[in-house]
């Protein structure tokens, strides 16, 4: 049988589980009981044979791996009429009780095929699978939880009732963000990659670059300014301006050091490549700290990009999915060189498209992301919004580079006495 940490199954029936139904985040909650009762209406309504993937091992590296390739390994596993929705399982108010998956609802001709696919993975020690069955009367749902055994007949080690759980008034992905979307110190970062060493030998170095940065925060003699925004809104050409403009020393997060390691990170699921991007700041913060001693200082991209697309992408849906405004999820980490000044450049889709195309050059694939999901855009600029410690001065990137500057210029002076 599929070993399973006793503390997972000791409380299952006490989890919610949480499915995207539309995969924009209308999200069907329900809860477990050992009493038949009638299931959620939208349970009701499910016509196929379903059931549920949830990767819980007791790695979390592992296990945010798996996750991140599970998508791909069912779609090409199981029969094409299977839909995949994302789900996720939680205890209530419980941090880091978040576990994640698919909910699959099979509305193939090859049941067998199904149930045998799951039944392999169901061996895995990463994997929970559970099958759900309706009841004559179809008002009522039950939840097998299926118990790998090697002859790939899966026992059902326990069952529940599927039941209407209390409206959440949080996204499932808020209670998991902490240290793990989110990095709120350099060491927990660290313990990210120092545990990814085995199978990302690239950390190592990372790891050895940021060693060597000096963790104590002088306060900087000159100013410190950030300049955020979207890809195409004007970083690269305002940075540069500012530079001539004040004299200024010019740095970018993620640091030209570890660009040799980005694309393997961009790579990876986002715990590893949050603690990643994490770090880069941290060595940025170093860079800053000796530069801004000798003159004023203008970062492309900080902390705000890092915390922003880290939260955006955590959860799903409306902007109302994000973690409240004023959430501790948005303060700045306290070990993390604060800049005097952070500016937020918004611009009009429209002319960002034009811009980007006008440039030319490649996206990332979250770029791409922002490009074809609304959503995640929307949630991403106001996250941005919602970062403390200190938060982002908007400015209005539509004019022209000279005007923006003028303003930014305008805006240095007032907040830096420069
Ligand atoms: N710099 C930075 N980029 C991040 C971070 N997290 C995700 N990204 C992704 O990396 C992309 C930008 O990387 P950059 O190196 O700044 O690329 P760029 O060509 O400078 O993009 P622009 O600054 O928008 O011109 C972002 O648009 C995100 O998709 C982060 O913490 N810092
Ligand atoms: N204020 C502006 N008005 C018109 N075009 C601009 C302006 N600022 C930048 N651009 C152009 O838009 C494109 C993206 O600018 P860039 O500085 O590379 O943005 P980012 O660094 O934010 O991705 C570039 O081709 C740049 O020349």
């Amino acid at each position: 049988m599929a070993k399973r940490s006793m503390s997972l199954l000791g409380q299952w029936s006490s989890r919610v589980f949480s499915i995207d139904l539309d995969k924009r985040g209308a999200l069907l909650n329900f809860a477990l009981t050992e009493k038949p009762q009638q299931a959620p209406e939208k349970f009701r309504n499910i016509q196929e044979r379903c059931y549920s993937v949830l990767v819980c091992g007791d790695d979390r590296i592992q296990s945010a791996r798996f996750y991140f390739g599970l998508e791909d390994l069912l779609r090409n596993e199981l029969p094409a009429e299977c839909e995949l929705l994302p789900v996720s399982s939680y205890l209530p108010h419980v941090k880091d009780s978040l576990i994640r998956g698919y909910f699959l609802k099979d509305a193939s001709e090859c049941p067998s095929l199904t149930r045998r696919v799951l039944g392999a993975l169901g061996l895995s020690e990463q994997v929970q699978v559970c099958s759900y069955l309706r009841g004559p009367d179809g008002g009522r749902w039950s939840q097998q939880l299926w118990s790998g055994s090697e002859n790939q007949n899966m026992d059902v080690s326990k069952t529940c009732y599927v039941v209407p759980s209390e409206e959440a008034n949080y996204h499932p992905s808020v209670l998991n963000m902490e240290n793990s979307d989110v990095f709120y110190c350099r060491a927990e970062a660290c313990k990210v990659l120092q545990e990814s060493c085995d199978i990302i030998p690239e950390s190592r170095a990372v790891l050895e670059l940021v060693g060597k940065t000096d963790a104590s925060r002088h306060s900087p003699d000159f100013p410190v300014v950030v300049i955020e925004g979207l890809d195409a809104t004007g970083k690269t050409t305002m940075t540069e301006s500012l530079r001539e403009a004040l004299g200024a020393r010019l740095l970018r997060s993620p640091p030209q050091c570890l660009s040799p390691w980005r694309a393997v990170f961009d790579r990876e699921p986002p715990l590893i490549r949050r603690a990643f991007y994490a770090l880069g700041n941290y060595i940025t913060a170093e860079q800053m700290g000796k530069e801004a001693s000798q003159a004023p200082v203008i970062v492309d991209r900080y902390w705000h990009s890092t915390a922003s697309y880290a939260i955006a992408t955590a959860v799903s849906g409306p902007v109302s999915s994000l973690p409240p405004e004023g959430s501790p999820l948005y303060r700045w980490p306290p070990d993390l060189l604060q800049p005097s000044l952070v500016v937020l450049l918004t611009l009009d889709p429209q002319e960002r498209k034009r811009r980007l195309e006008a440039r030319g050059q490649g996206q990332t694939d979250e770029e791409q992301e922002l490009d074809h999901n609304l959503l995640f855009r929307l949630r991403v600029e106001e996250a941005y919004r919602r970062v403390r410690g200190p938060a982002c001065v908007v400015v209005d990137a539509g004019p022209s580079a000279d005007k923006v500057l003028q303003q930014v210029l305008l805006l240095i002076k007032e907040h830096c006495r420069l």
